[in-house]
């Protein structure tokens, strides 16, 4: 059996078994089971190098963001309008199949914005050139998953699930556990506050599906099972990311208001050139970058040309 079916068979018992405390151990068991299983999928082929058939756009500027979404959302259309770099759009589905950089100048500063094929459910699992685009994805300092805002919200919902498959956390900081790997001397097991979600035998459990004996634990916030086993993968990338909803002149003022509630989200319309200001000053915000102007002894600063720092 390959490992995408034991992935979906445990996947299976997951839905089967009902969530009780009883069954909460089994569970834990059961998640880390696919973690491990899902990194295995990441690891490149035995034999290979291991590249080679990504894409590879040489990083620019201070800083990088990509464009994730379904086919035909919009994403070359917007790319083409922010960065003067022309990217094919059209009205067919995958009509971008490599990923083709531009560069956008706010701020005094230069971001460097990647456009992308559209990924679709499964693309964790390699379906069209998913794995490849998650890879870019996951080597930017901020993602716009750019969603059609006449389509449903089960779109951002899919995405999110297919990144993280991937080891990607979007919006969200590194949990708050300390581990430590250890040669001999058992397992410590701490908490700086009472714990609902793990128990001491939980924690074990989860260790020895690992097949970790000795180590040190300690929990310094309320974590679930899955934050511990985020830590113990260690592999996980935290990324922002902002939500554009594109294509709001196709749907009704009060959608629109709906859409621009949500946290972490803007409205825009490429076609009626809406709100791009907004998207600019929110990707600016969301990438934390600092602008520091050096200034020779007895001279003027040069206010053209910054240091730019990250302050995230
Ligand atoms: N109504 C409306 N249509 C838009 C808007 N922005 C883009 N489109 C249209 O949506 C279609 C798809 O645009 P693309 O830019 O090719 O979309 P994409 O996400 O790059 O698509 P793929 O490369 O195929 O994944 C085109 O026909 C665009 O003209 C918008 O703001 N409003
Ligand atoms: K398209
Ligand atoms: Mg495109």
């Amino acid at each position: 059996m390959g490992i995408i079916e034991r992935i979906k068979e445990i996947e299976a018992e997951m839905a089967r078994t009902q969530k009780n405390k009883a069954t909460e151990y089994h569970l834990g068991q059961l998640k880390a089971k696919i973690a491990k299983l899902r990194t295995q999928l990441l690891e490149p082929p035995k034999g290979s190098s291991g590249g080679g058939d990504g894409f590879e756009v040489t990083k620019f500027g201070h800083g990088r963001v990509a464009l994730i979404g379904f086919p035909s959302v919009g994403k070359s259309t917007l790319l083409t309008m922010l960065t003067g770099t022309h990217s094919e759009a059209a009205s067919y589905e995958f009509t971008t199949l490599t990923c083709i950089p531009g560069i956008i100048h706010y701020n005094d500063t230069k971001i460097q914005l990647l456009d992308l094929p559209g990924i679709i459910e499964g693309a964790s699992e390699g379906k069209g050139r998913g794995r490849q685009v998650i890879a870019v994805a996951k080597s930017s300092d901020l993602v716009l998953m750019v969603l059609d805002a006449s389509k449903s919200e089960g779109h951002r919902q899919i995405l999110t699930k297919e990144l993280e498959a991937v080891g990607l956390r979007l919006n969200k900081r590194p949990p708050q556990i300390y581990f430590k790997k250890k040669k001999t001397g058992g397992i410590s097991f701490n908490s700086t506050l009472p714990l609902t979600h793990v128990d001491e035998k939980l924690c074990y459990q989860i260790l020895h599906e690992y097949k970790i004996h000795n180590a040190e634990v300690l929990f310094r916030e309320d974590a679930t099972v899955d934050d511990l086993i985020d830590v113990i993968e260690g592999n996980r990338k935290y990324i922002k990311c902002v939500y554009v909803y594109n294509k709001i002149d196709v749907i009704g003022i009060d959608d629109v208001d709906k859409l621009a509630r949500q946290p972490n989200s803007v409205v825009i319309s490429c076609n009626l050139k809406l709100n791009l200001d907004r998207l600019l000053s929110k990707m600016w915000e969301e990438m934390g970058l600092v602008r520091v102007y050096t200034k020779p002894q007895g001279q003027q600063p040069d206010f053209s040309d910054p240091v730019v720092l990250s302050a995230v």
